[in-house]
């Protein structure tokens, strides 16, 4: 079943078209990995999808229904949650505190918000770190402190902006340990911007290729990855990611 879809999206910034008339669908309890060279549009997409944005043009549907310029907390409720790259805690909270507000946001109650937010912190690996306040923690950390926010309302689609980003390769293998465990026991829908080729490679189903705000192609990684029009699009950016 079709989860979430986007059609002809375009989002222009002063006469710049960021992104330009961009679809795309996503099965419930599949993967889709965005790629693209840097400015290709990647973010701006991933605003509009999770309401932080409103299209000038074009809709998102998930389950079936317009959540098209939604503010963000009602499409949080609708079953949508994301991470952010430049991660935003409340800094002087502890983990698991961020987690437990989290929680309530996502419409979970005060009484039990703290032994549900003690949950995913561990599920996390963030069970070290839980009473630390949030702006001593490390960057593997706070990433990991940022997905832990996300899963918090129990999404039933996932939109992860760069969540390997900054992470060495040890640091990087738990996170996507992490990400196929949702996918594979919750049946978590994800779709995730990266830039991590061998990341890509191992956690998506299918990936869409952004260049200068238009899909470039679409399909299975293998195929994609091998397409000279993705090849070219990527000529003069420095490849990441490729030692894992
Ligand atoms: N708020 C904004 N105001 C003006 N221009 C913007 C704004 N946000 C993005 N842009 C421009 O839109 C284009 C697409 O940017 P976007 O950040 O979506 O690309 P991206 O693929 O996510 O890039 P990166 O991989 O570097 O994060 C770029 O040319 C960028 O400069």
């Amino acid at each position: 079943m079709t989860l979430l879809t986007v059609e002809g999206v375009s989002k222009s910034f002063r006469g710049l078209r960021a992104v330009d008339d961009v679809g795309f669908e996503v099965t419930e309890g599949s993967v889709l990995g965005i790629i693209g060279p840097n400015g290709a549009g990647k973010t701006t997409l991933f605003n509009v999808v999770a309401g932080a944005l409103t299209p000038d043009s074009g809709a998102v549907h998930l389950g079936g229904r317009d959540i098209t310029g939604l503010p963000p907390h009602r499409i949080t409720a609708a079953g949508m949650a994301r991470t952010f790259q430049l991660m935003k805690p409340f800094v002087s909270m502890s983990v698991l505190d961020n987690v437990a507000v989290a929680v309530m946001a996502g419409g979970g109650s005060r009484r039990t918000a703290r032994t549900v937010a003690a949950e995913i912190v561990e599920r996390v690996g963030l069970g070290q770190w839980r009473d630390q306040r949030s702006d001593g923690l490390p960057t593997a950390a706070l990433k990991r402190l940022e997905l832990a926010r996300a899963l918090a309302g129990r999404p039933r689609v996932l939109l992860l902006d760069e969540v390997l980003a900054g992470l060495v390769p040890a640091e990087r293998a738990p996170v996507m340990e992490l990400l196929e465990d949702l996918r594979e026991n919750e049946g978590t829908t994800l779709v995730f911007v990266e830039h991590i080729m061998a990341a890509v490679m191992r956690l998506s189903d299918s990936v869409l290729v952004l260049d200068m705000g238009r899909v470039l192609t679409s399909g299975p990684p293998a195929e994609v990855v091998r397409d000279p029009r993705v090849i070219e699009a990527y000529l003069g950016e420095e490849p990441t990611g490729v030692e894992s």
